[in-house]
């Protein structure tokens, strides 16, 4: 079928058997909790936050409970840049002094989570934009006194999102946490993505970036990953950069009781439903070998 052309009879019954064959896979995940981490890199442009949008109430509508954690680096960098602020990153985390923290809470709770919250609504979903520290969900203790108001998740309470759940809302949550002094912690997406999931004992947590998935050391994207190939790359050096804190909570994701977890590129159209609902799936799955 191409866009200048109207479908045919024959166009309309290949779609119908798609969907017919997906049946085993909405079986499979009807009642599965699946966490979706968006990454600040994989949030384009108005067109591909609809199709993200969409994605995810088709997945609700199936039964399945969606929980989205998102980011929002690229966001806060352009906000902190207009007030003449350039930030600096040790591991991949922002080194976050008191006026940083206030920025990076206004930004992931205020607009970045709004947008998503209210691009899903628009589908026909019920979204709600909260943060770690709503309801006690993601309580921290500093990373690491240089990196200033960084957090390290150490309790989560994740009965919220079950009455979320209950009444079918949709949680979108920011990477904000709550310190037991009264403090604001700033949480990397994908390790408060990671504790969300385990708390959750999550059947996947996708973790959408801007690559195809995990590549190997010829660059080749590799479908399926143990979590003891990925401590092999790592030390190889061929998984790197921001790589690391994904792979790392991948792999703390798994020993804290998620089944699997997938990389995968949050650009590629459909990514969520291409990796649920499709044989093939997408991006790189990572679990114990069964
Ligand atoms: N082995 C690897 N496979 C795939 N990507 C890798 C690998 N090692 C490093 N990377 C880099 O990690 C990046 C993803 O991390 P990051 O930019 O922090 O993502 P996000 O902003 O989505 O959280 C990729 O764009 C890629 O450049
Ligand atoms: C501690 C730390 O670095 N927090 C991140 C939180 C946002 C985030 O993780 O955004 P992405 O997923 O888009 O990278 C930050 O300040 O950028």
């Amino acid at each position: 079928m191409t866009a200048d052309t109207a479908p045919t009879d024959a166009d309309w019954v290949a779609t119908a058997r798609t969907l017919s064959q997906a049946l085993p896979l909405f079986q499979r995940y009807a009642g599965a909790t699946v966490v979706i981490k968006l990454g600040g890199h994989a949030m384009g442009s108005d067109e591909a936050m609809r199709s993200f949008a969409r994605d995810i109430v088709l997945m609700s509508h199936v039964g399945v409970n969606p929980v989205i954690v998102h980011g929002g680096g690229p966001m806060i960098n352009a906000t902190l840049e207009q007030q003449g602020v350039v930030s600096e990153f040790v591991d991949g985390k922002r080194v976050t002094d008191a006026a940083t923290i206030e920025v990076v809470e206004m930004v992931l709770s205020g607009f970045v989570g709004k947008r998503i919250v209210q691009a899903i609504n628009a589908e026909g979903g019920r979204a709600i934009g909260i943060s770690g520290k709503d309801a006690n969900l993601m309580i921290c203790e500093q990373t690491d006194p240089k990196l200033g108001f960084v957090g390290t998740p150490v309790e989560c309470n994740p009965q919220f999102l079950q009455s979320l759940r209950d009444t079918k809302t949709i949680p979108v949550i920011a990477p904000i946490g709550a310190g037991r002094n009264g403090e604001t912690f700033n949480v990397n997406g994908d390790t408060a993505a990671g504790a969300i999931a385990a708390a959750l004992k999550a059947d996947r947590l996708l973790l959408l970036t801007d690559v195809a998935g995990l590549k190997d050391a010829s660059g080749d994207v590799v479908s399926e990953m143990t979590p003891e190939a990925i401590r092999q790359l790592t030390a190889d050096g061929v998984i790197k950069g921001g790589m690391i804190p994904k792979t790392q909570t991948a792999l703390d994701a798994i020993d804290g009781g998620v089944r699997a977890v997938v990389i995968l590129d949050g650009r590629a159209p459909h990514a969520c439903i291409l990796e649920l609902y499709t044989a093939q799936g997408a991006g790189s799955l990572i679990r114990t070998p069964r």
